[in-house]
């Protein structure tokens, strides 16, 4: 497909056979006057008295129970920038179809214009209550820090920062398994993170928690290596400084083990890739264009595992394995956050998976290419249906056994396929 044909059928994809990806269907006859009594006036006076009287009546009343909503002010839209919250909407939606499509949650988009952080705040507290949880994307760092962390303290359901803690669950989850195949330990590796905001920080926070260890991550934002010496650093990049003499991507790729990209399109050359340690992984996860294409990549170096954040190659670092099937299992057990333990449960669970054999119709939905765990399979398919019973049971699981739920353990679990 050229690139003109691709960007035609994307724009077609949208337009077609309606505008947007979505709609909204109704559960309940609504055909005679005694349907209409009961799914409105009168009838909708019963449920509303329920709810006044006890709110959780409302996750038995209305479809609360099964609601996310998809949250950005369009700051950080993909690895496209700050474009505003109205250009943010295809994304938006797009993960809303995710949820539906993954993991049979109801989610609608919201795109909110705020002048301040305060101001997204309070508009987010304020409706957070219809929702069953909250999915806050592509919000710029550092400002999604302090949101997300107010939002969590503020409001009663979950709220999840997709583009760092989703991401970081499935970097991790691919990287050990990457790590695994190539022989390294990640005790052992040296890491590169070109970027420093959202997606870098929480990557690299929970790496540290998989067992890397710090002084061996050298984490660059777009001026450079964060060091010591760094006066215009905020704090969240200031936990990353190291004392050393790196200024440079340059410098730092040398005989690095891990370059994890989590910045924008085009960043690592050729001849930086080639300056890596033997058997590299090189996770280039800026969407849609990543920091390598891996036909680049691939003509420098054959003991490489790549891995992009798109669906067209081998090897998707996407937090879409993870974002539906974390909130399916939160969801499910009425928890009150999503909490280390729950996301740590999600990376064994999702790791896991790509050691089993890949079912047919995985197979078939990718050109029937073979697919068996080693360096074209890290990870699983974001198809694979047996990511929804088995992240969704080892996050409720999780989220039962640290605190983090309000009902027991599902007896409907493990959940069917879709
Ligand atoms: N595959 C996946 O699942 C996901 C991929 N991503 C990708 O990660 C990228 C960042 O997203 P996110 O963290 O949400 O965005 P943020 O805006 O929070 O962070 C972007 C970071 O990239 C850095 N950066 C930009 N240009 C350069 C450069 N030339 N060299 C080095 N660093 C640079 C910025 O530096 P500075 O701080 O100096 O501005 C900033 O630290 C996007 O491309 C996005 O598509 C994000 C989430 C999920
Ligand atoms: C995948 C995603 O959330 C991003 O690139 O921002
Ligand atoms: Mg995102």
């Amino acid at each position: 497909m050229t690139d003109s044909t691709r960007r035609q059928a994307a724009l077609d994809y949208h337009a077609l056979p309606t505008p947007g990806k979505l709609s909204v269907e109704v559960t309940t006859p609504a055909q005679t006057q005694e349907d209409l009594s009961l799914a409105y006036s009168p009838g909708v006076a019963e449920p509303v008295h329920e709810i006044a009287k006890d709110p959780e009546a409302a996750y038995l009343y209305t479809g609360k129970g099964n609601l996310v909503a998809v949250i950005s002010d369009g700051s950080a839209i993909l690895g496209l920038g700050n474009l505003g919250p109205l250009a943010s909407k295809p994304v938006m939606e797009g993960k809303s179809l995710l949820f539906k499509r993954f993991a049979n949650i109801n989610s609608v988009d919201i795109e909110v214009d705020a002048n301040s952080p305060e101001q997204f705040i309070q508009t987010v507290a304020s409706i957070a209550d219809t929702f069953g949880g909250i999915n806050l994307e592509d919000i710029k760092a550092p400002e999604c820090f302090h949101i997300e962390e107010t939002l969590i303290e503020r409001c009663p359901v979950p709220v999840f920062h997709d583009d760092q803690h989703g991401t970081a669950i499935v970097t991790v989850a691919g990287m050990l398994n990457a790590l695994e195949i190539q022989g390294k330990q990640i005790e052992d590796v040296r890491i590169v993170c070109l970027g420093a905001g959202a997606a870098a920080t929480a990557c690299c926070k929970l790496l540290l928690a998989a067992g890397a260890r710090k002084e061996q991550i050298t984490m660059l934002d777009s001026r450079g290596v964060i060091h010591a010496g760094r006066t215009d650093i905020n704090a969240y990049k200031g936990e990353w400084a190291r004392d050393t003499e790196m200024r440079t991507l340059d410098d730092a790729i040398e005989g690095a083990d891990v370059f994890l990209g989590v910045s924008g399109p085009n960043l690592l050359s050729a001849e930086q890739l080639g300056r890596m340690a033997p058997k590299p992984v090189v996770f280039a996860c800026s969407n849609p264009t990543p920091e390598i294409k891996p036909e680049l990549a691939h003509s420098v170096r054959d003991d490489l595992i790549m891995a992009t954040g798109r669906s067209d190659y081998p090897n998707q670092v996407n937090n879409v394995l993870c974002f539906p099937f974390i909130f399916r299992g939160a969801l499910d057990v009425r928890a009150v956050r999503i909490n280390e333990e729950m996301k740590l449960a999600a990376i064994d669970a999702i790791r896991s998976i790509a050691r089993e054999p890949v079912p047919d119709s995985v197979r078939a939905a990718y050109g029937g290419v073979e697919l068996s765990f080693g360096p074209d399979y890290i990870l699983p398919k974001p198809t694979d249906p047996r990511l929804l019973p088995i992240v969704a049971a080892a996050v409720a699981r999780a989220a039962v056994d640290s605190g983090a739920a309000r009902l027991p353990y599902p007896q409907h679990y493990p959940l069917q396929p879709l």
